[in-house]
Protein backbone atom coordinates (compact mmCIF):
# COMPACT_ATOMS: atom_id res chain seq x y z
CA UNK A 1 0.00 0.00 0.00
CA UNK A 2 2.98 2.46 0.83
CA UNK A 3 4.47 2.10 -2.35
CA UNK A 4 1.96 1.59 -4.65
CA UNK A 5 1.27 4.88 -7.11
CA UNK A 6 -1.67 6.78 -6.57
CA UNK A 7 -4.47 4.38 -8.83
CA UNK A 8 -7.31 1.77 -9.10
CA UNK A 9 -4.50 -0.70 -6.95
CA UNK A 10 -4.14 2.05 -4.27
CA UNK A 11 -7.98 2.68 -4.22
CA UNK A 12 -8.28 -0.77 -3.73
CA UNK A 13 -5.90 -1.35 -1.45
CA UNK A 14 -6.65 1.68 1.05
CA UNK A 15 -10.78 0.50 0.53
CA UNK A 16 -9.87 -3.00 1.44
CA UNK A 17 -7.50 -1.92 4.67
CA UNK A 18 -10.74 0.97 5.48
CA UNK A 19 -13.29 -1.61 5.81
CA UNK A 20 -11.08 -4.67 7.34
CA UNK A 21 -8.73 -3.38 9.10
CA UNK A 22 -9.28 0.36 10.18
CA UNK A 23 -12.79 0.61 11.03
CA UNK A 24 -14.16 1.27 14.25
CA UNK A 25 -15.83 -1.84 14.18
CA UNK A 26 -12.59 -4.11 13.36
CA UNK A 27 -10.78 -1.37 15.90
CA UNK A 28 -13.11 -2.56 18.80
CA UNK A 29 -13.22 -6.08 17.90
CA UNK A 30 -9.48 -6.58 18.19
CA UNK A 31 -9.02 -4.01 21.63
CA UNK A 32 -9.25 -7.40 23.59
CA UNK A 33 -5.52 -8.33 22.20
CA UNK A 34 -4.34 -4.67 22.64
CA UNK A 35 -5.32 -5.10 25.97
CA UNK A 36 -4.65 -8.62 26.78
CA UNK A 37 -0.65 -7.51 25.38
CA UNK A 38 -0.62 -4.44 27.56
CA UNK A 39 -1.49 -6.44 30.84
CA UNK A 40 0.98 -8.79 29.69
CA UNK A 41 3.24 -6.12 29.89
CA UNK A 42 1.94 -4.74 33.10
CA UNK A 43 2.29 -8.63 34.22
CA UNK A 44 6.50 -8.92 33.64
CA UNK A 45 6.92 -5.25 34.61
CA UNK A 46 4.96 -6.29 38.47
CA UNK A 47 7.28 -9.36 38.46
CA UNK A 48 10.40 -7.77 37.95
CA UNK A 49 9.60 -5.09 40.60
CA UNK A 50 8.15 -7.57 42.83
CA UNK A 51 8.29 -6.02 46.17
CA UNK A 52 10.67 -2.94 45.49
CA UNK A 53 11.80 -0.86 42.31
CA UNK A 54 13.39 -2.81 39.75
CA UNK A 55 15.45 -0.94 36.33
CA UNK A 56 13.62 -1.82 33.68
CA UNK A 57 14.24 -1.41 30.13
CA UNK A 58 11.70 0.13 28.86
CA UNK A 59 12.95 0.27 24.58
CA UNK A 60 12.87 -3.72 23.95
CA UNK A 61 10.08 -4.01 26.19
CA UNK A 62 7.84 -1.45 23.60
CA UNK A 63 9.08 -3.17 20.71
CA UNK A 64 8.09 -6.74 22.37
CA UNK A 65 4.63 -5.39 22.50
CA UNK A 66 4.21 -3.83 19.06
CA UNK A 67 5.21 -6.91 17.40
CA UNK A 68 3.13 -9.16 19.20
CA UNK A 69 -0.15 -6.98 19.34
CA UNK A 70 0.15 -6.80 15.74
CA UNK A 71 1.09 -10.07 15.25
CA UNK A 72 -1.66 -11.23 16.94
CA UNK A 73 -4.03 -8.86 14.92
CA UNK A 74 -2.83 -10.10 11.38
CA UNK A 75 -2.09 -13.95 12.41
CA UNK A 76 -3.32 -14.63 15.32
CA UNK A 77 -0.13 -15.60 17.17
CA UNK A 78 2.49 -13.98 19.08
CA UNK A 79 5.89 -15.17 19.38
CA UNK A 80 8.35 -12.32 19.44
CA UNK A 81 10.35 -13.46 22.54
CA UNK A 82 10.17 -17.38 22.01
CA UNK A 83 10.57 -17.88 18.08
CA UNK A 84 14.01 -17.61 15.53
CA UNK A 85 11.97 -16.84 13.09
CA UNK A 86 10.15 -13.83 14.00
CA UNK A 87 13.28 -12.92 15.60
CA UNK A 88 14.49 -12.96 11.86
CA UNK A 89 11.63 -11.00 10.47
CA UNK A 90 12.48 -8.24 12.95
CA UNK A 91 16.00 -7.96 11.42
CA UNK A 92 14.13 -8.06 8.10
CA UNK A 93 11.69 -4.86 9.51
CA UNK A 94 14.89 -3.48 10.61
CA UNK A 95 16.43 -3.04 7.51
CA UNK A 96 13.96 -2.64 5.07
CA UNK A 97 12.38 0.55 7.41
CA UNK A 98 16.31 1.44 6.81
CA UNK A 99 16.40 1.59 3.18
CA UNK A 100 12.84 2.71 2.88
CA UNK A 101 13.54 6.10 2.59
CA UNK A 102 14.87 8.29 0.01
CA UNK A 103 18.53 8.26 1.15
CA UNK A 104 19.57 5.44 -1.09
CA UNK A 105 22.09 7.41 -3.17
CA UNK A 106 21.51 4.55 -6.42
CA UNK A 107 17.93 6.17 -6.85
CA UNK A 108 19.48 8.97 -7.67
CA UNK A 109 20.37 8.28 -11.51
CA UNK A 110 22.09 5.95 -13.75
CA UNK A 111 25.49 6.64 -13.29
CA UNK A 112 24.98 6.52 -9.45
CA UNK A 113 23.38 2.86 -9.37
CA UNK A 114 26.91 2.34 -11.42
CA UNK A 115 28.69 3.20 -8.64
CA UNK A 116 26.78 1.23 -6.44
CA UNK A 117 27.81 -1.89 -8.62
CA UNK A 118 24.00 -3.27 -7.95
CA UNK A 119 24.68 -4.02 -4.32
CA UNK A 120 21.43 -2.02 -3.60
CA UNK A 121 19.47 -4.21 -6.00
CA UNK A 122 20.63 -7.78 -4.71
CA UNK A 123 20.40 -6.53 -1.20
CA UNK A 124 16.54 -5.88 -2.16
CA UNK A 125 16.03 -8.66 -3.49
CA UNK A 126 17.57 -10.89 -1.07
CA UNK A 127 15.54 -8.99 1.50
CA UNK A 128 12.62 -9.50 -0.20
CA UNK A 129 13.22 -13.54 -0.45
CA UNK A 130 13.36 -13.57 3.20
CA UNK A 131 10.23 -11.65 3.75
CA UNK A 132 8.46 -13.49 1.61
CA UNK A 133 8.92 -17.11 2.90
CA UNK A 134 7.85 -15.57 6.24
CA UNK A 135 4.20 -14.10 5.00
CA UNK A 136 3.63 -17.15 2.91
CA UNK A 137 3.87 -19.15 6.33
CA UNK A 138 1.88 -17.05 8.38
CA UNK A 139 -0.72 -17.50 4.93
CA UNK A 140 -0.61 -21.35 5.00
CA UNK A 141 -0.99 -21.17 8.79
CA UNK A 142 -4.45 -19.71 9.07
CA UNK A 143 -6.10 -19.10 12.20
CA UNK A 144 -9.71 -18.22 13.18
CA UNK A 145 -10.50 -14.36 13.19
CA UNK A 146 -8.10 -12.60 12.25
CA UNK A 147 -7.05 -10.06 9.73
CA UNK A 148 -5.77 -13.15 7.50
CA UNK A 149 -8.69 -14.66 7.49
CA UNK A 150 -11.09 -12.57 6.61
CA UNK A 151 -9.19 -11.62 3.76
CA UNK A 152 -8.89 -15.10 2.81
CA UNK A 153 -12.75 -15.23 3.17
CA UNK A 154 -12.74 -12.54 0.22
CA UNK A 155 -10.47 -14.59 -1.52
CA UNK A 156 -12.84 -17.11 -1.94
CA UNK A 157 -15.62 -14.86 -3.73
CA UNK A 158 -12.93 -12.88 -5.51
CA UNK A 159 -9.51 -14.85 -6.39
CA UNK A 160 -8.32 -12.72 -8.91
CA UNK A 161 -8.29 -9.50 -6.82
CA UNK A 162 -7.51 -11.26 -3.02
CA UNK A 163 -4.54 -13.06 -4.19
CA UNK A 164 -1.82 -14.18 -1.49
CA UNK A 165 0.30 -12.20 -2.89
CA UNK A 166 -2.25 -8.88 -1.87
CA UNK A 167 -2.69 -10.19 1.16
CA UNK A 168 0.94 -10.68 2.42
CA UNK A 169 1.21 -7.09 0.92
CA UNK A 170 -1.42 -6.18 3.40
CA UNK A 171 0.44 -7.94 6.53
CA UNK A 172 3.86 -6.74 5.35
CA UNK A 173 2.37 -3.37 5.83
CA UNK A 174 0.81 -3.75 9.65
CA UNK A 175 4.40 -4.87 10.54
CA UNK A 176 6.20 -2.76 8.80
CA UNK A 177 4.32 0.43 9.24
CA UNK A 178 2.42 -0.67 12.87
CA UNK A 179 5.22 -1.60 15.03
CA UNK A 180 8.56 0.25 15.49
CA UNK A 181 6.37 3.57 14.94
CA UNK A 182 4.26 2.24 17.74
CA UNK A 183 7.41 1.51 19.91
CA UNK A 184 9.71 4.28 19.04
CA UNK A 185 6.54 7.19 20.32
CA UNK A 186 6.07 5.02 23.13
CA UNK A 187 9.50 5.08 24.03
CA UNK A 188 9.62 8.82 23.63
CA UNK A 189 6.51 9.37 25.53
CA UNK A 190 7.63 7.61 28.42
CA UNK A 191 11.31 9.19 28.24
CA UNK A 192 9.08 12.76 28.16
CA UNK A 193 7.45 11.59 30.78
CA UNK A 194 10.19 10.67 33.74
CA UNK A 195 11.88 13.96 32.76
CA UNK A 196 8.80 15.53 33.52
CA UNK A 197 7.00 14.34 36.80
CA UNK A 198 4.83 16.69 37.26
CA UNK A 199 3.32 15.43 33.67
CA UNK A 200 3.22 12.35 34.98
CA UNK A 201 1.14 12.71 37.73
CA UNK A 202 -1.53 15.13 36.38
CA UNK A 203 -1.93 12.62 34.10
CA UNK A 204 -2.66 10.19 36.24
CA UNK A 205 -4.87 12.43 38.22
CA UNK A 206 -7.02 12.69 34.74
CA UNK A 207 -7.11 9.06 34.63
CA UNK A 208 -8.36 8.90 37.99
CA UNK A 209 -10.90 11.35 37.86
CA UNK A 210 -12.14 10.40 34.95
CA UNK A 211 -11.75 6.54 35.03
CA UNK A 212 -10.95 5.83 38.68
CA UNK A 213 -8.85 3.06 39.99
CA UNK A 214 -11.92 0.52 40.04
CA UNK A 215 -12.87 0.70 36.21
CA UNK A 216 -9.53 0.89 34.49
CA UNK A 217 -9.26 -2.64 34.67
CA UNK A 218 -12.46 -3.24 32.72
CA UNK A 219 -13.21 0.51 30.67
CA UNK A 220 -13.60 -0.31 26.92
CA UNK A 221 -11.62 2.78 25.66
CA UNK A 222 -9.27 4.81 28.54
CA UNK A 223 -7.39 5.98 25.39
CA UNK A 224 -9.83 9.22 24.58
CA UNK A 225 -8.91 11.37 27.60
CA UNK A 226 -7.92 14.84 26.67
CA UNK A 227 -4.60 15.44 28.28
CA UNK A 228 -3.06 11.73 28.18
CA UNK A 229 -3.88 12.11 24.10
CA UNK A 230 -2.39 16.09 24.60
CA UNK A 231 0.72 13.92 26.13
CA UNK A 232 1.22 11.67 22.66
CA UNK A 233 0.46 14.65 20.18
CA UNK A 234 3.31 16.41 21.84
CA UNK A 235 5.34 13.65 21.45
CA UNK A 236 4.49 13.51 17.94
CA UNK A 237 5.04 16.98 17.43
CA UNK A 238 8.78 17.05 19.03
CA UNK A 239 9.81 13.32 17.80
CA UNK A 240 7.54 12.32 15.08
CA UNK A 241 8.39 8.47 14.02
CA UNK A 242 8.50 9.90 10.04
CA UNK A 243 10.21 12.38 10.17
CA UNK A 244 10.30 13.22 6.56
CA UNK A 245 7.23 11.55 6.23
CA UNK A 246 6.75 8.99 3.81
CA UNK A 247 8.98 10.33 -0.19
CA UNK A 248 6.36 11.09 -2.61
CA UNK A 249 6.92 11.42 -6.11
CA UNK A 250 4.97 13.65 -8.76
CA UNK A 251 3.04 11.79 -10.79
CA UNK A 252 2.43 15.11 -13.00
CA UNK A 253 4.47 18.30 -13.57
CA UNK A 254 2.72 20.80 -11.18
CA UNK A 255 3.96 23.52 -9.17
CA UNK A 256 4.57 23.11 -5.02
CA UNK A 257 5.15 26.03 -2.90
CA UNK A 258 5.81 28.37 -6.13
CA UNK A 259 8.62 26.03 -6.86
CA UNK A 260 8.00 23.95 -10.35
CA UNK A 261 8.43 20.52 -9.92
CA UNK A 262 9.07 17.85 -12.94
CA UNK A 263 6.85 14.67 -13.49
CA UNK A 264 8.36 11.85 -11.45
CA UNK A 265 10.28 14.00 -8.91
CA UNK A 266 10.75 12.64 -5.00
CA UNK A 267 9.56 15.34 -3.09
CA UNK A 268 10.06 14.87 1.26
CA UNK A 269 8.16 16.95 3.21
CA UNK A 270 10.45 17.63 6.42
CA UNK A 271 7.71 17.47 9.16
CA UNK A 272 10.48 17.35 11.94
CA UNK A 273 11.63 21.01 11.16
CA UNK A 274 7.84 21.86 10.30
CA UNK A 275 7.19 20.49 13.86
CA UNK A 276 9.61 22.73 15.71
CA UNK A 277 9.64 26.23 13.20
CA UNK A 278 9.95 28.91 16.23
CA UNK A 279 7.73 30.96 13.65
CA UNK A 280 4.33 28.59 14.49
CA UNK A 281 5.73 27.33 17.80
CA UNK A 282 5.82 29.49 21.55
CA UNK A 283 9.14 27.60 22.99
CA UNK A 284 9.00 24.99 20.30
CA UNK A 285 12.05 22.34 21.63
CA UNK A 286 10.08 22.25 25.27
CA UNK A 287 7.72 19.69 26.02
CA UNK A 288 4.22 21.45 27.15
CA UNK A 289 1.41 19.25 26.62
CA UNK A 290 -0.67 22.50 27.84
CA UNK A 291 -0.16 23.86 24.38
CA UNK A 292 -3.13 22.14 22.93
CA UNK A 293 -5.47 23.14 25.79
CA UNK A 294 -6.97 26.85 25.32
CA UNK A 295 -7.05 27.29 21.42
CA UNK A 296 -7.29 23.45 20.26
CA UNK A 297 -6.36 25.08 17.11
CA UNK A 298 -2.03 23.80 17.63
CA UNK A 299 -2.71 20.83 16.76
CA UNK A 300 -3.38 21.71 12.85
CA UNK A 301 -0.02 22.89 12.99
CA UNK A 302 1.55 19.39 12.68
CA UNK A 303 1.67 16.49 10.23
CA UNK A 304 3.12 13.64 12.15
CA UNK A 305 0.86 11.28 9.82
CA UNK A 306 1.08 13.27 6.81
CA UNK A 307 -1.97 15.05 5.02
CA UNK A 308 -4.20 14.17 2.16
CA UNK A 309 -5.17 11.28 0.78
CA UNK A 310 -2.02 9.06 0.67
CA UNK A 311 -2.08 9.69 4.69
CA UNK A 312 -1.83 7.41 7.51
CA UNK A 313 -5.05 5.07 7.64
CA UNK A 314 -3.27 3.98 11.06
CA UNK A 315 -3.86 7.16 13.04
CA UNK A 316 -7.08 6.11 14.93
CA UNK A 317 -5.32 2.71 15.67
CA UNK A 318 -2.27 4.24 16.49
CA UNK A 319 -3.92 6.98 19.40
CA UNK A 320 -6.03 4.10 20.87
CA UNK A 321 -2.95 1.74 21.65
CA UNK A 322 -0.65 4.31 22.80
CA UNK A 323 -3.24 5.76 25.13
CA UNK A 324 -4.10 2.48 26.41
CA UNK A 325 -0.20 1.67 27.21
CA UNK A 326 0.94 4.71 28.45
CA UNK A 327 -1.96 5.12 30.71
CA UNK A 328 -1.98 1.62 31.94
CA UNK A 329 1.61 2.09 32.33
CA UNK A 330 0.88 5.24 34.34
CA UNK A 331 -1.71 3.97 36.90
CA UNK A 332 -0.21 0.48 37.58
CA UNK A 333 3.40 1.64 38.34
CA UNK A 334 5.54 4.68 39.56
CA UNK A 335 8.28 5.87 37.38
CA UNK A 336 11.56 7.25 38.02
CA UNK A 337 14.92 8.25 36.07
CA UNK A 338 17.79 5.68 36.34
CA UNK A 339 19.84 9.44 36.11
CA UNK A 340 19.36 12.67 36.66
CA UNK A 341 17.79 13.73 33.26
CA UNK A 342 17.03 10.97 30.38
CA UNK A 343 19.51 11.49 27.64
CA UNK A 344 17.02 12.54 24.65
CA UNK A 345 19.63 12.21 21.94
CA UNK A 346 18.05 11.56 19.07
CA UNK A 347 18.90 8.39 16.34
CA UNK A 348 19.61 8.50 12.69
CA UNK A 349 17.49 6.54 10.62
CA UNK A 350 13.86 6.43 9.34
CA UNK A 351 12.14 6.42 12.73
CA UNK A 352 14.26 8.27 14.63
CA UNK A 353 14.72 6.18 17.52
CA UNK A 354 16.39 7.14 20.52
CA UNK A 355 20.22 6.33 20.19
CA UNK A 356 20.42 4.44 23.67
CA UNK A 357 18.08 1.81 25.21
CA UNK A 358 15.27 3.42 27.75
CA UNK A 359 16.12 2.36 31.36
CA UNK A 360 13.94 3.29 33.67
CA UNK A 361 13.06 2.36 38.07
CA UNK A 362 9.68 0.65 38.01
CA UNK A 363 8.02 -0.01 41.26
CA UNK A 364 4.18 -1.52 41.36
CA UNK A 365 1.38 0.59 42.41
CA UNK A 366 -1.25 -1.13 44.56
CA UNK A 367 -3.77 -1.40 41.58
CA UNK A 368 -1.33 -3.69 40.22
CA UNK A 369 -2.95 -6.20 41.99
CA UNK A 370 -6.70 -5.43 41.62
CA UNK A 371 -5.76 -5.87 37.90
CA UNK A 372 -4.89 -9.79 38.28
CA UNK A 373 -7.36 -10.48 40.55
C1 LIG B 1 2.90 6.67 15.83
C2 LIG B 1 2.44 5.93 14.87
C3 LIG B 1 2.49 6.24 13.40
C4 LIG B 1 3.00 7.32 12.73
C5 LIG B 1 3.72 8.54 13.32
C6 LIG B 1 2.75 7.10 11.32
C7 LIG B 1 3.11 7.98 10.31
C8 LIG B 1 2.87 7.78 8.96
C9 LIG B 1 3.27 8.70 7.91
C10 LIG B 1 4.02 10.00 8.13
C11 LIG B 1 2.86 8.17 6.73
C12 LIG B 1 3.06 8.80 5.34
C13 LIG B 1 2.06 9.92 5.10
C14 LIG B 1 2.42 10.80 3.95
O1 LIG B 1 3.50 10.67 3.37
O2 LIG B 1 1.64 11.69 3.61
C15 LIG B 1 2.20 6.91 7.01
C16 LIG B 1 1.65 6.08 6.06
C17 LIG B 1 1.11 4.86 6.33
N1 LIG B 1 0.92 4.30 7.59
FE1 LIG B 1 1.40 5.14 9.37
N2 LIG B 1 2.08 5.91 11.16
C18 LIG B 1 1.91 5.35 12.40
C19 LIG B 1 1.27 4.15 12.69
C20 LIG B 1 0.73 3.31 11.75
C21 LIG B 1 0.04 2.05 12.06
C22 LIG B 1 -0.23 1.54 13.47
C23 LIG B 1 -0.30 1.50 10.85
C24 LIG B 1 -1.01 0.21 10.56
C25 LIG B 1 -1.16 -0.78 11.36
C26 LIG B 1 0.14 2.40 9.79
C27 LIG B 1 -0.03 2.18 8.43
C28 LIG B 1 0.34 3.06 7.42
C29 LIG B 1 0.14 2.81 5.99
C30 LIG B 1 -0.48 1.55 5.38
C31 LIG B 1 0.62 3.94 5.30
C32 LIG B 1 0.65 4.16 3.78
C33 LIG B 1 -0.64 4.79 3.29
C34 LIG B 1 -0.64 5.06 1.78
O3 LIG B 1 0.43 5.15 1.18
O4 LIG B 1 -1.72 5.18 1.22
N3 LIG B 1 0.76 3.48 10.38
N4 LIG B 1 2.20 6.70 8.38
Amino acid sequence: MTHAPYGDHWRNLRRIGAVEIFSAHRLAASLPIRRDEVRRLVAKLARRSDGGAAVVDMKSAFQELTFDTMMRMVAGKRFYSDDEEARGFREVIKEVVARGGASNRADFGAVLRWIDGGKLERTARELAGRTDSFLQKLIEERRRNTMIDHLLAMQESEPEYYSDQIIKGLVMVMLLAGTDTLSVTLEWALANLLNHPNILLKAREEIDKQIGQERLIDEPDISNLTYLQNIIVETLRLYPAGPLLVPHASSEDCVVGGYHVPRDTILLVNAWAIHRDPNLWDDPTSFIPERYENEGKESYKMIPFGLGRRSCPGVGLAHRFMGLTLGILIQCFEWERVSEEVDMTEGKGATMPREKPLEAICTSRPIVKNFFS
